[in-house]
């Protein structure tokens, strides 16, 4: 066979003759190192961020139906509010959900805790962070992720409602995500369950007061968050703001 009658496959590509190269796509791959600044740009950050959803995605898809759970990363064992979150877990689980938490030490590790001990789905979603930090023991099935805004969109994708409990920023700030979220109809309707009135009935009042008397927020946005002070109840709101929503859905189509 002469060079010109030669042809080398490699994937889908065809080579022929002098175009064939003298070493395998393997060999390339393999052999050389070359430079790596490429791993600092933003093309191969794509390529990381879409690796994290595929992940999370692939952890979460067949999950039973679920509750993210919020609060303080730092509240101690033993205290009064890390008590409410592990009764929180306990309930959610009796009733079937899975409980999914941001993996982290207080009232995450409290719910996760609570979930764990009535056999529920204990989900961790942690978050790298630049202090050493591994998920809480409570947790069974879990993920840190590298990107804040790849770990929310798991937690709204993958549950049914959220409950927050006692916190300070990152808890404000996932509950005002969410409720902006519902607000701007960027999802659908889900309940946003606040636990502890002592703890948010301030902030209640102030929303109600600086938001709503400025006429910054509609009245009816009152409605996107609900109150309760008993674990017991927080199963049965969420269940009954599902019902309420399905049947308004129902009217509206
Ligand atoms: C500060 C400490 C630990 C931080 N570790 C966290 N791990 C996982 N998730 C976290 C952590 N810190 C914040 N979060 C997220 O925000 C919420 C809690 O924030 P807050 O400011 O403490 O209210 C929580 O729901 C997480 O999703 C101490 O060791």
């Amino acid at each position: 066979m002469t060079e010109e009658e030669q042809i080398r496959r490699a994937g889908p590509l065809t080579y022929r003759g002098r175009a064939i190269p003298t070493t395998t796509t393997d060999q390339r791959l393999l052999d050389r190192r070359g430079p790596t600044d490429w791993v600092h740009t933003d093309p191969w950050r794509v390529l990381r961020i879409q690796s994290e959803f595929v992940e999370g995605f692939g952890l979460l898809s067949e999950l039973p139906s679920a509750v993210s759970v919020f609060g303080s990363a730092r509240i101690e064992p033993g205290t009064r509010y890390y008590n409410l979150g592990v009764e929180v877990g306990r309930k959610l689980a009796e009733a079937g959900y899975a409980t999914i938490t941001g993996g982290g030490p207080g009232m995450m590790e409290a719910a996760n805790k609570g979930a764990q001990e009535r056999d529920g789905r204990s989900v961790g979603l942690g978050i790298e962070l630049p202090f050493e930090q591994s998920l809480n023991p409570y947790v069974d099935v879990g993920m840190t992720f590298r990107y804040f805004f790849v770990r929310k969109t798991m937690f709204v994708k993958y549950a049914q409602a959220f409950v927050v409990l006692p916190g300070g920023f990152g808890t404000l700030d996932e509950l005002f995500e969410a409720i902006t979220l519902v607000q701007t109809r960027k999802v659908t309707r889900f309940p946003v369950v606040l636990v502890g009135s002592d703890f948010w009935g301030g902030l209640r009042d102030w929303i109600e007061g600086a938001l709503l008397e400025n006429g910054l927020i509609k009245s009816e946005d009152m409605d996107l968050v609900q109150q309760v002070d008993d674990p017991a109840e927080v199963v049965e709101l969420i269940r009954r703001v599902h019902k309420d929503l399905e049947r308004k859905n129902g009217q509206d189509s």
